[in-house]
């Protein structure tokens, strides 16, 4: 058995962090979770721990499964009916047996209830990964990541690790198992699996506090910026479908200056042909070369230098400084900032996913300092959320 003071000390520690998430404060939720993890881990023997994370990707393949074959999208459907393995089964084309057995696991980690033998009803995770937003993760995370994992062994003998690849001819772990491909080159190939990263960006962070409430841009910038007609507010630098700028424009319509959208022109030029959202001015643009907008107000970077290397994060970086004001400018990174001991496993997952898949990492206060350092910049201040996700960088050129 688990040693029993431990265990009493991490049951003690769960309901007072569980008293202190009643207050509805982020973080308070983010160490609720945290101590439940410590729960779990002090309850167990480390053999049954073992085993438990052994079992783990058995999960994501009974989800990813039951998602393909359609039976959350029938479950949904249903709208609270209950539906056997063989309804289901008849809706799905897939066998009864088949689905019981991915219904079993299913249900055990909680994604759709079992009401009784071979029978199911939906529930709130099965309505939210029937979305495309979170069906898009669901998918983007396990067609990318399974591939590698399944070669990862051969590919720390063959070629050795690669966090950080010099030159073409040192492979990373996604390049190794998708065929050489870089990341972004990937999901030029393939549009589906596109789609699935756009449906999933724009939603990753809902139910968490939008970026321009972390950082209080209204009250920060806004007040500040020219009052010329053709002022540019804000550039969403990597912004895919403009879902920030948009989610910006709707909170504070009245904010003086331009919106401007840059992605890639593949991109851009799906967003065009869709329905972009309305007082944003879409942009094509590589951010390998010069940033065209000079002396906006702000250029926000979500999600793009964790992507990258530093070397090659500096070259983003830089483009951009360049057309900076000194003392006016700012560049916002809205990203995470490891803490330099006990990190949260949700960043701590996040740095890990970025090494196997684009040679990228999550960084630390003091490497976000000295990366920013070597583009001319510098910290003015970490926005930090309540809770421990990701931060707001806001920085400006070196004085
Ligand atoms: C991880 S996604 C982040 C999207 C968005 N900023 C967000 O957080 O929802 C990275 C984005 O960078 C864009 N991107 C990749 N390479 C680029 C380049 N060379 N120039 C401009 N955008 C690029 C991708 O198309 C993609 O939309």
């Amino acid at each position: 058995m688990p040693h029993s003071r431990a265990l009493q000390d991490a049951l003690r520690k769960v309901q007072d962090a569980a008293q202190a998430d009643s207050t509805g404060s982020g973080q308070a939720h983010v160490d609720f979770l945290e101590a439940i993890r410590k729960l779990n881990l002090a309850s167990e023997t480390p053999a049954e721990t073992l085993m438990r994370m052994r079992f783990e990707p058995l999960q994501s393949a009974a989800i990813r499964i039951a998602l393909e074959a359609g039976i959350f999208a029938a479950l949904d459907e249903a709208q609270g009916r209950s539906m056997t393995a063989t309804l289901l089964a008849t809706k799905t084309g897939y066998d009864a047996l088949l689905i019981a057995r991915i219904m079993r696991l299913v249900t055990c980690v909680g994604v759709a209830d079992e009401v009784g033998e071979n029978t199911y009803t939906a529930n709130d995770m099965t309505r939210l990964i029937n979305q495309p937003g979170l069906s898009g993760g669901e998918k983007h995370h396990f067609d990318l990541f399974f591939p590698i994992g399944a070669r990862l062994v051969e590919y720390m003998h063959r070629t050795g690790v690669h966090q950080f690849p010099k030159d073409d001819s040192e492979l990373s772990p996604f390049r190794y198992a998708h065929n050489g491909m870089h990341f972004f080159e990937y999901f030029d190939k393939t549009p589906e699996q596109r789609k699935y990263l756009d449906d999933y960006m724009a939603v990753r962070r809902v139910g968490l506090a939008t970026w321009f409430e972390t950082f209080p841009m209204a009250q920060t910038l806004c007040p500040g910026t020219k009052t010329d007609q053709d002022e540019v507010l804000l550039v969403d630098v990597g912004g895919s479908w403009g879902h920030e700028l948009a989610a910006f424009a709707r909170a504070h319509p009245d904010a003086h200056g331009r919106l401007i959208l840059q992605d890639l022109p593949k991109v851009i030029e799906k967003v065009k042909g869709e329905a972009p959202p309305a007082s944003v001015e879409c942009m094509a643009y590589d951010f390998f070369t010069a940033q065209p907008v000079k002396g906006a107000r702000a250029y926000y970077f979500r999600n793009i230098c964790h992507d990258w290397q530093d070397s090659i994060c500096e070259q983003i970086l830089v483009n951009t400084a360049q057309s900076m004001e000194r003392g006016y400018s700012r560049i916002l990174i809205d990203e995470y900032v490891l803490p330099d001991t006990s990190a949260p496993i949700r960043g701590s997952s996040m740095d890990f996913l970025m090494m196997m898949f684009c040679s990228g990492i999550e960084r630390t206060k003091r490497q976000w300092e000295s990366l920013l350092d070597r583009c001319g910049l510098e910290i003015v201040r970490v926005w930090r959320t309540r809770s421990d996700y990701e931060q707001i960088i806001e920085a400006q050129l070196k004085e």
